[in-house]
């Protein structure tokens, strides 16, 4: 106890000083731990909560708006429709939103693969999850009861311009007008409301834009859009169970490599579903090709075939994979 008594005399100050550290820390260490808390609620709260939100092109009437009531409103519950103005916009929004999932035109039957949406992906962190192929019935729209010779501007999305071409090109007088979409096109002429425009769009959509139907079906033949779905979430699981999987490659350009991969692919029987082939001019001339294939194999085999893609490559991206079982699809 004598020796205690010294002992405080002599260090009292750093004692003190000691317990006034301590505490110091203490009083630090409790609000942090409060802070993560509330942090922690609010991210278990917000994971929980079961909304899922379905980023599209709008405004209301566009055939994704069509595409969504057909395959996702009533098959997924609490779903919830976000209408956006670009593709670029639906991009950013779903990598951004938890729970969130774009869906996309990727390709026709009449106008092709769609490139806006091939050069969005490449740079994209979302993930393919399924497609869908929907059949587009185009209409020539106006707000009145028109003669078609009396049209001098046709507005719509620049893809139904291609997918209408034979119809087009028997009006020379019609001047093209590119919007956003067909149900901006639709939109705009039902304010115009005059004799020289008229729209490209959907039955639908004139429907809910108050318009006339002039001719139905003007699309060149059996005109189909294929529509994907996409995730941020990269869904991959060890089953390694996908249909398909979708990959992009990215070389230097002037490498005669791209060949090699393909033949690489022939040679181990993989069955290519559809390649396209980009050029990008940034800073180095780069070439992607982005390949979706049939998966036949198991996992083990698929690496070894993936590594000696790596070798020919500067890099590979998944972005996509496609589950055996259709009916029984989960989105998370
Ligand atoms: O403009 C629309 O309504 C869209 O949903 C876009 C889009 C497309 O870009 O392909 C979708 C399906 C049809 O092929 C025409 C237009």
């Amino acid at each position: 106890m004598f020796f205690l008594k010294i002992l405080y005399k002599k260090f009292k100050y750093y004692f003190i000083y000691f317990f006034y550290i301590l505490y110091f820390y203490f009083k630090k260490y409790k609000k942090n731990y409060k802070k993560k808390n509330i942090v922690n609620k609010f991210k278990k709260k917000y994971n929980k909560s079961k909304i899922l939100n379905f980023f599209l092109l709008g405004p209301k009437g566009s055939y994704s708006n069509i595409a969504y009531i057909k395959y996702i409103k009533n098959k997924y519950k609490n779903n919830v429709l976000k209408l956006c103005y670009n593709f670029k916009e639906i991009i950013i929004k779903t990598e951004n939103i938890n729970k969130s999932f774009a869906l996309l035109p990727i390709e026709n039957t009449n106008s092709g693969s769609i490139y806006e949406i091939y050069d969005l992906l490449i740079n994209s962190k979302l993930y393919i999850l399924k497609e869908f192929n929907m059949k587009i019935n185009h209409c020539l729209l106006s707000s009145k009861k028109n003669n078609i010779n009396k049209i001098i501007f046709l507005y719509s999305h620049s893809q139904p311009f291609q997918q209408c071409s034979n119809f087009i090109k028997k009006f020379s007088k019609l001047n093209l007008i590119n919007t956003n979409s067909t149900s901006t096109a639709m939109k705009i002429i039902s304010k115009i409301n005059s004799f020289s425009v008229a729209a490209i769009g959907s039955k639908n959509g004139a429907k809910l834009y108050n318009l006339f139907i002039l001719r139905k079906n003007i699309n060149n033949y059996n005109n189909i859009t294929k529509f994907i779905l996409l995730s941020n979430k990269n869904l991959i699981t060890k089953n390694f169970d996908y249909k398909f999987i979708i990959l992009i490659i990215n070389f230097n350009k002037n490498n005669n490599k791209i060949i090699n991969i393909i033949i690489l692919f022939n040679k181990n029987n993989i069955i290519i579903n559809k390649l396209e082939y980009r050029i990008f001019k940034n800073f180095k001339s780069q070439e992607v090709l982005y390949i979706n294939f049939k998966n036949n194999f198991n996992f083990i085999k698929f690496k070894k075939i993936l590594d000696k893609i790596k070798k020919k490559s500067n890099y590979i991206k998944f972005i996509g994979y496609y589950k055996i079982n259709k009916k029984n699809f989960k989105l998370l």
